[in-house]
């Protein structure tokens, strides 16, 4: 999963398992379950990532899956974007023990007042916010090619289905796909949906993970979806404060 990375991903897990639960990042009934519930299963996200792209992890928290895309994929840029300031320090530390400065940034701040600022060809998050609200924050701040990546367990086709009707006023030109990859941990696919933003939206790599279309996204798609930018949707402010 990591290769060359694999002893930064334990001092990872070594990070979480002391530091993390005294700090109160992580539950300490995570720990023995730090790798496939968060580690592993958050490196699952390496498949449909697309080469080279830039990466803006929103609501990162203890780093996840942030810090374990970057350690599994050498090829991206990535930016952990936390609002809270122990979690921020934290990630700071995380970065710095890593050693991964180069190519991983870290930036307080919530995702709705970071608009114009920071943008990323791809949008990451876990456990942060149901769908149409996260997909509210993090479509303003996706390049026009931009995908929002959004990890997702059984509760993937309904939140699409509530957040469908959102997506199309924003301008979301298809029903998001869901996608499932593996995670090398046994019963334990990741599950993520993917939202694109605009029409010509980065491919995923050819060995992307299992994708599908959404089974209950299409039901509410009465109606065409607005043009990106078409000032439709979109401009009624994207999530502003959703
Ligand atoms: C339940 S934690 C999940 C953390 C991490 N993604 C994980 O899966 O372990 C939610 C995180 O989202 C952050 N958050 C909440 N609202 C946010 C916002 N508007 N913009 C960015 N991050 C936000 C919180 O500070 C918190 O760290």
């Amino acid at each position: 999963m990591f290769g060359e990375a694999a002893e930064l991903a334990q001092r990872y897990a070594d990070l979480l398992a002391t530091d993390g639960v005294t700090r109160g990042l992580i539950g300490p009934r995570e720990v023995p379950r730090l790798w496939e519930r968060h580690i592993l299963n958050c490196a699952g996200l390496r498949e449909v990532v697309p080469e080279g792209a830039s990466v803006l992890d929103i609501g990162s928290g203890a780093g996840l899956p942030g810090i374990p895309l970057t350690l599994a994929r050498p090829d991206l840029m990535v930016t952990l974007l936390e609002p809270l300031e122990r979690r921020y320090h934290f990630l700071r530390e995380v970065v710095s023990e890593l050693q991964l400065g180069d190519r991983c940034r870290v930036v307080r701040g919530r995702a709705e007042d970071v608009r114009g600022e920071l943008a990323a060809q791809v949008l990451t998050a876990r456990a942060v916010a149901p769908l149409e609200k996260l997909a509210g924050w993090a479509l303003p701040l996706t390049t026009t090619s931009g995908v929002v990546l959004a990890i997702k367990g059984r509760s993937a086709d309904e939140e699409v289905e509530q957040a469908w009707p959102a997506l199309q006023r924003w301008g979301v030109p298809a029903v998001p796909t869901v996608v499932t990859c593996e995670t090398g941990v046994p019963d334990e696919d990741l599950t993520v949906v993917r939202v694109e933003r605009g029409t010509g939206a980065l491919r995923l790599p050819t060995a992307g993970g299992k994708q599908r279309p959404a089974s209950s996204g299409g039901k509410k798609s009465g109606r065409r979806a607005a043009e990106p930018g078409s000032g439709r949707g979109r401009g009624s402010g994207a999530g502003r404060g959703r």
